[in-house]
């Protein structure tokens, strides 16, 4: 029996006739904390747009609790259980804090522009719902103080958590987190370990998440996939990958190649 939460069955995707993704699978179980690594352009942030909805696969399937979600609009998979985060900030710079979480979930309400508009009752329920929602996600990531300032007068890594928090308001199955550790210093990097795994272990929610920082993917990773060139090259333990000469090859040996040519 597949226990998987999130399911990816033979994915390809090509750009141009070039293969960025070619036949990948990966079974990621409920509660688990995934980490995909590889070199630069190995298909990572493909396969999470995949896996959202940006891109469809040119074959394959993408299941998440057994239902497939190949062919669905990024919006409808995301009232299914699944948020994202992405490379770059995606904060609305003219909102507050609290309206850039609250817009976490515009996705699932259902009054309608004219009820909006009209401010009619149940659009008023649902934005008090939202903001008892975003306070929440934000005493819940330490950052309540913040509510009221304006999302351009944060840092980069308080705009990362505060992204991975508007995830959460809408009580999603599995988070996806591209490169959220970009932009933190290695004193925040602890408490960022710290804050994944209350995720994981508070709200229940599974994470995949895209990395560089190989200190983090080591420390708070359950299983690593390992992607280089489109294909699944190893995956296990944080360790069994650390010491695979494979991957030492095309990940960390190309780096070290990189640092040992500057030098
Ligand atoms: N929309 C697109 N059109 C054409 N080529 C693309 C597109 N998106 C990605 N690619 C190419 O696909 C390959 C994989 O890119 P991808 O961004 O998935 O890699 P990555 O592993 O996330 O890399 P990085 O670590 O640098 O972010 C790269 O060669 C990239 O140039």
């Amino acid at each position: 029996m597949n226990e998987a939460l999130l399911s990816v069955r033979g994915v390809s995707v090509s750009f141009g006739g070039v293969k960025v993704l070619d036949g990948i699978d990966l079974d990621v179980k409920p509660g688990e904390i995934r980490g995909l690594i590889g070199p630069n352009g190995a298909g990572k942030t493909t396969m999470l747009n995949v896996i959202c909805g940006i891109h469809p696969p040119h074959q394959g399937d993408v299941l998440l609790d057994g239902v497939s979600i190949v062919g669905r609009k990024p919006s409808a998979i995301a009232r299914l259980g699944l948020g994202r985060t992405f490379q770059t900030s995606q904060l609305f710079r003219g909102m507050t804090v609290l309206e850039n979480l609250m817009t976490g979930l515009h996705h699932r309400t259902t009054a309608g522009f004219v009820a909006a508009s009209l401010n009619l009752r149940r659009y008023r329920e649902e934005e008090e719902a939202a903001e008892e929602a975003a306070r929440q996600a934000l005493e819940f990531i330490g950052m309540s103080a913040f509510a009221d300032r304006p999302a351009s007068a944060l840092s980069f890594g308080q705009q990362r958590v505060i992204e991975i928090a508007r995830t959460l308001i809408s009580d999603p199955k599995v988070v996806l987190l591209d490169e959220p550790a970009v932009g933190l210093s290695l004193n925040r990097l602890a408490e960022f370990d710290t804050l994944l795994r209350r995720i994981r272990d508070e709200k229940g929610v599974t994470l995949i998440l895209i990395e560089h920082v190989i200190r983090l993917v080591m420390d708070v990773c359950d299983q690593v996939t390992v992607l280089s060139s489109g294909r699944r090259i190893a995956e296990g333990t944080p360790d069994a990958v650390r010491n695979d000469p494979g991957v030492i090859e095309a990940y960390l040996g190309k780096e070290l190649r990189a640092r040992h040519s500057a030098s």
